[in-house]
């Protein structure tokens, strides 16, 4: 027994490592847009590999072996909004810390969005948390001032000249307004959500922000993470969820909801 595990430790830790590795891979690219994609193609790929396999087509395998390299492009293309963010939070160590904003301003931002809804004003925060966000805050207008409800409202007023685009909250502080966030390109089911949606799902695929929205359309309240959008919360939920994910991040247990309520994926 001692003999064997003298042997063979090494192939234990190597098959524990790829164990890890491909479990951490299947996490990461199970909720992305382009996971059915990637599970097409494996399994093209794999099909393929046997046949030419058992039936020896040596075109096809020596044609199989030299496309690995295409593959991994064609991974980078499909997956470049979920590179981008982990490559940012590698970059600003956002592992390493939590820029959390304190209860406070929650319960004035939270305030300020329900009495948006009432009014139909419809409105897009992006909570900054690690990843630094200043290349988005630039496509707006320099704010830096405290929240406060009232504060809030006025910038989305319909006739104000900055509630276009998105706010952004840094630090208890709004950063900027009237800014531009990327659009997801994700498909998604409910022919209700618009740009808007769009944009708070764009920009938290490609940063760790959490974005909130208010519709203009229906007052509802809504919040995305991870390109993932969770729709029309009652207040209460909305406060849980965003205490759940600014205190433990992706660590957070995902929302119990019914469709297309939270993850809008592929059609
Ligand atoms: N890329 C973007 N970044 C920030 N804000 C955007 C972006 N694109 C659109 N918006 C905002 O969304 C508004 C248009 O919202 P639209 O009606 O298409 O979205 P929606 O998701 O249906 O939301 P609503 O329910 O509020 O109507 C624009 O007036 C603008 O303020």
């Amino acid at each position: 027994m001692w003999e064997i595990l003298k042997q063979h430790w090494r192939d234990g830790v190597e098959i524990l490592i790829l164990a890890v590795l491909v479990y951490q891979a299947y996490l990461f690219f199970r909720a992305t847009r382009g996971a059915r994609i990637l599970t097409g193609l494996l399994m093209l790929l794999l099909g393929l590999a046997l046949v030419s396999q058992l039936l020896k087509l040596e075109v096809i395998t020596w044609l199989l072996q030299r496309i690995s390299v295409f593959l991994a492009i064609a991974l980078v293309v499909l997956f470049q909004p979920e590179l981008r963010r982990v490559l940012a939070e590698l970059g600003s160590h956002r592992m390493f810390s939590l820029n959390r904003p304190d209860p406070e301003s929650l319960d004035v931002l939270l305030e300020a969005m329900q009495q948006l809804s009432a009014r139909r004003c419809g409105a897009l925060f992006a909570i900054k948390r690690g990843i630094d966000l200043r290349l988005l805050a630039e496509t707006g207008v320099s704010v830096d001032a405290r929240l406060s409800p009232e504060l809030i409202t006025t910038i989305f007023h319909p006739k104000t000249a900055l509630h276009d685009g998105g706010a952004i909250i840094d630090q208890g502080r709004i950063a900027s307004a009237g800014c531009v966030f990327p659009v997801s390109q994700r498909e998604v089911r409910d022919r209700a959500i618009g740009l808007r949606h769009r944009a708070a799902m764009g920009v938290t695929e490609e940063t760790d922000a959490i974005a909130l929205i208010v519709s203009e359309e229906s007052g509802a309240l809504s919040l995305a993470y991870r390109g993932k959008l969770e729709h029309d919360l009652e207040p209460e939920e909305l406060r849980d969820r965003l205490n759940e994910l600014l205190t433990f991040g992706a660590a957070a247990p995902e929302p119990v909801q019914e469709e297309p309520t939270r993850d809008l994926g592929p059609v």
